[in-house]
Order: structure tokens, then C-alpha cells, then sequence
């Protein structure tokens, strides 16, 4: 069984290295969409009976995870320089230093790898990350998936 979840938050970044709009400094308002898989857990009388996962316990672990970290942060390349020193100038700025550009495409991927640490199985119900959807607007997203194998 698959279950998602989508959790919204702001951020801003640049691309340094494109060629046009996006290399300058810029907002969006993301959309995070989870989805797990696991066994509907079948316990009698827990809370969780009928379920893969609580989705607000989905939801506060990628609040606690990433997305409250991310949040109204800027989301900029160790290698862009110029901006890392203007953001360590301004005092007490919320800044994300990442080892790629932020793309969709790689914020997919650190999201995933953070948030595949975050999930943990604790109904024996073979609980587990399967895939990161991440837009950056409401006609761009990428998703990363685990790798099988
Ligand atoms: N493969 C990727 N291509 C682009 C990315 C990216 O992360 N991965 N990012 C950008 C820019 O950051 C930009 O914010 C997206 O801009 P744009 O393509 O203009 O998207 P819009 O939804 O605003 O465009 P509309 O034409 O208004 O739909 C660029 N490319
Ligand atoms: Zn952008």
C-alpha cells in the first residue's frame, strides 16, 4: 500500500550557473509531496489500526526533518560564493548551504535522503520512503525514487 502526503513551504534560491531567469535571486512556494509504503497495520484497537502511517505523524516528521528547517529559508549552493558571504553578512539569516544547486532536481534528492533517515518502522509494517515529489512551481516538479536493488 502507497500513502502520500503534501506539506507546502517558501524558500528562496538562485542558479548561479543558468543561463537566464533563475540565476537571480528568487522565490517559490514548494509543494513536498511524501509517499510511503508499508503494510495497513492491523493491531486491534491501536490508533493507528487501518492505517499505513498517521498522516499527521507523516507530517510532523517531515515538519521536524526538513520542511520547518527549510521554511522561509534561502536555499543556496556552497559553490555560489557571492551569495553564501551576502547571506553569512546578514545576522541570524536562515540559510540552507547545500553541495549542489538548489534544483528541483537535487532538492529532490537531499529531501529524500534526509527523510528517508526520518521514517522509521516502528509497527513491523515495513514502513518506507518510496518517493520525494517536489514542484517548485505548479508546472515544475521532479521526483526522486528509490533505487531498487
Ligand atoms: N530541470 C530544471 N529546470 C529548471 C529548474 C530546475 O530546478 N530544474 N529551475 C528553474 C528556475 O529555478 C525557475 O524558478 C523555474 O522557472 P520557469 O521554468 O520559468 O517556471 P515557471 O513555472 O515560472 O514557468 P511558466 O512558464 O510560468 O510555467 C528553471 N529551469
Ligand atoms: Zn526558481
Amino acid at each position: 500500500m502507497l500513502i502520500t502526503r503534501r506539506l507546502e513551504f517558501d524558500a528562496g534560491h538562485r542558479i548561479s550557473t543558468h543561463n537566464s531567469q533563475c540565476r537571480h535571486l528568487h522565490g517559490h512556494r514548494y509543494v513536498i509531496e511524501i509517499t510511503l509504503s508499508g503494510e495497513v497495520i492491523c493491531e486491534e484497537g491501536v490508533a493507528e489500526q487501518g492505517m499505513v502511517m498517521d498522516f499527521s505523524e507523516v507530517k510532523q516528521i517531515a515538519k521536524t526533518a526538513l520542511v520547518d528547517k527549510w521554511d522561509h529559508a534561502f536555499l543556496v549552493y556552497s559553490g555560489d560564493i557571492p551569495v553564501v558571504k551576502f547571506l553569512q553578512s546578514l545576522e541570524g539569516h536562515k540559510t540552507v548551504v547545500l553541495d549542489t544547486q538548489p534544483t528541483a532536481e537535487n532538492l529532490a534528492l537531499a529531501a529524500f535522503r534526509v527523510l528517508d533517515e526520518a521514517y522509521q518502522d516502528n509497527y513491523g509494517n515495513h514502513l518506507r520512503l518510496e518517493q520525494v515529489r517536489l514542484f517548485e512551481t505548479p508546472n515544475c516538479w521532479a521526483d526522486a525514487i528509490r533505487e531498487r536493488g
